[in-house]
């Protein structure tokens, strides 16, 4: 991370593909609701693609693999519902920590930092998912993808974190695991951090642009605390 901006107060970190593997969780509520709609199972990879732009967004990309764009637009109200309601069922049930994750989370919070989680998930599904999983208690702040007029890869809930904090952008470092966590960092003026393992919209993460990649969260406290120390 570049140097000379002072030292890094917090972190926002993303849920899905950063923290969990969610995509199990996605891949059974979303057959289902498919199998309501007499659609065949469709596999995690497509899925995985399809992840991060918030659930409405992923409903319409999973109906689109069947329907021409005037059905989505006809099912996509009660594709929603059903989808909410087979999610809420087994939120959390198939999904899993990655490793580094409570290391990383911490190390982060032995350096002192304020930690917020934004998500473009919902808040009614990451509320619960956090807290199952344990980490609700590391974070002062979650905001999920319809708690602000926009969601990312828009700046402004990472702006709004930042105000929250009242820290300045170039104080905090968004942590993600794709371009749409880039992008908002870069345009809020945070500096980013992306983890190799997660969804990324089916692309390489080397493709995005950030201040590194960072194997794990444990790794991104390490890359924080040194840049804390002035890189030694
Ligand atoms: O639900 C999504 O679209 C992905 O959410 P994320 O922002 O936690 O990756
Ligand atoms: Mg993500």
């Amino acid at each position: 991370m570049r140097h000379g901006s002072g030292p890094i107060r917090a972190v926002i970190i993303d849920l899905d593909g950063t923290m969990l593997d969610t995509v199990p969780d996605f891949h059974v509520a979303i057959n289902r609701m498919r199998a309501e709609f007499g659609l065949g199972a469709i596999n995690q990879e497509s899925i995985a693609a399809m992840v991060g732009k918030g659930s409405s967004n992923l409903i319409r990309g999973v109906l689109a693999l069947d329907f021409d764009a005037a059905l989505v637009d006809q099912h996509h109200e009660a594709a929603m519902r059903a989808y909410q309601r087979h999610y809420l069922e087994i939120n959390g049930d198939y999904s899993a920590l990655y490793d580094g994750v409570l290391n990383g989370l911490d190390a982060m919070r032995a350096m002192g930092l304020r930690m917020a989680c934004v998500t473009n998930k919902p808040l009614d599904f990451a509320a619960p998912l956090l807290a199952k999983k344990g980490l609700a208690p590391y974070f002062e702040i979650v905001y999920g993808g319809e708690c602000l007029p926009q969601k990312k890869p828009h700046p402004m809930p990472l702006l709004q974190v930042c105000s929250d904090f009242a820290l300045a952008p170039g104080q905090v470092v968004a942590i993600g695991d794709s371009s749409n966590d880039a992008e908002a960092a870069r345009a809020a003026g945070c500096f980013v951090l992306v983890v190799p393992y997660g969804y990324n919209h089916g692309r390489p993460i080397h493709e995005t642009d950030s201040d590194g990649i960072v194997n794990t969260l444990l790794e991104a406290a390490s890359t924080i605390d040194s840049h804390n120390r002035g890189g030694r």
